[in-house]
C-alpha cells in the first residue's frame, strides 16, 4: 500500500480535487440543500413590503437574482440587510438583535426575514441535494475530513432537517461566527476557523460555494481549490469572483480528475 493511504490515490481520480486538499469546506444554503431557494423568497417578501411601506406603489421591487446575488448571498444576515439598504441608498438605526419583527431598524427587518425563513423550513422541511450527499459521502470514504461554513445562524437546524449533520465534522456558522467575532463571508475568517478546526492549513483545503462573496473569501484566504457551485447560471461570475473550476451539481466531480 502506498504511503499516503489507497484513499488517497482513489480521491484523486474519483472526487475532482487536487491532491494536496485533505478538507472539504461546505457552504450550506445552496450547496448542501436549497434553501438559498427558501433565502431569495424571504428576503424578497420583506424587502418588498419594507419598500411598498415606505415608497408606495411606485417601489422598485427587490431582484430575487440580482439583489440576492449581489447584495444579500451568503453574507450574515445584518450585513445583507445593510448591504442592501446601501444599495438603495437608505439608513437604518442599527437597533438590537432582539427588536421585534415590526421595528424600522436593521436587526427587526433581518429578524422578520427570519420569521418567514423558520416559517416555511418548519412547514416544509428541508431535503438535501442527493448528488451533494453522494459527493460528501465519497470525500469521507476517500478519508477526508468536512465541515460546513455557512453564515446562516439556522444552519444546525437546517442541518438537522435535512439529516445530514453527521456527515460533518466540524460546523462554524452564523451562531459560531458571532460568539468568536469572527468577519462574515467575503472575509475568510470563517473558512479559514474551520480549516483550522479540522487541523489543516487553507492550502489543503478546498471551499465548496454557490455565493459571489464565498468565492472571495476563497481567494482571499488562499485556499487550495475553490469550487463554485452554479444552481442559477452565474458560472461566468462565479469564475470572476474566483472559481477554481464551476459545476452544477457536486456529484458532477466524481470521477473526475485534476
Ligand atoms: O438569516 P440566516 O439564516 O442567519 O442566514 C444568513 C444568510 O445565510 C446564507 O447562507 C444565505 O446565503 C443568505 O441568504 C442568508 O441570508
Amino acid at each position: 500500500m502506498p504511503a499516503a493511504g489507497w484513499g488517497h490515490m482513489v480521491r484523486m481520480t474519483q472526487i475532482g480535487l487536487p491532491s494536496r486538499v485533505r478538507a472539504c469546506l461546505f457552504d450550506l444554503d445552496g450547496v448542501l440543500t436549497p434553501t438559498a431557494l427558501v433565502h431569495a423568497a424571504a428576503w424578497k417578501q420583506m424587502f418588498d413590503d419594507f419598500l411598498h411601506d415606505r415608497e408606495g406603489d411606485g417601489f422598485r421591487p427587490f431582484d430575487s437574482t440580482d439583489d440576492y446575488d449581489n447584495f444579500v448571498d451568503g453574507r450574515p444576515r445584518a450585513d445583507g440587510v445593510r448591504t442592501f439598504l446601501a444599495s438603495r441608498d437608505i439608513e437604518l438605526p442599527e437597533g438590537d438583535d432582539d427588536d421585534p419583527p415590526s421595528a424600522p431598524t436593521v436587526h427587526g427587518l433581518g429578524n422578520r426575514k427570519n420569521e418567514l425563513v423558520l416559517e416555511k423550513i418548519r412547514t416544509d422541511g428541508v431535503t438535501a441535494y442527493e448528488g451533494s450527499v453522494r459527493y460528501v459521502t465519497a470525500v469521507r470514504a476517500a478519508g477526508l475530513r468536512t465541515a460546513v461554513v455557512s453564515s446562516s445562524a439556522n444552519t444546525r437546524d437546517v442541518l438537522v432537517s435535512a439529516g445530514i449533520e453527521h456527515l460533518m465534522d466540524v460546523r462554524v456558522d452564523g451562531v459560531t461566527a458571532k460568539e468568536q467575532g469572527l468577519r462574515g463571508k467575503p472575509k475568510p475568517d470563517t473558512y479559514l476557523e474551520a480549516a483550522k478546526q479540522l487541523g489543516f492549513d487553507p492550502g489543503q483545503a478546498a471551499v465548496f460555494e454557490d455565493a459571489l462573496v464565498g468565492m472571495d473569501a476563497g481567494r482571499e484566504g488562499s485556499f487550495g481549490y475553490v469550487v463554485g457551485v452554479d444552481r442559477v447560471g452565474q458560472a461566468d461570475e462565479l469564475r470572476r469572483h474566483g472559481a477554481d473550476t464551476v459545476v452544477k451539481d457536486l456529484a458532477d466531480l466524481i470521477g473526475r480528475s485534476v
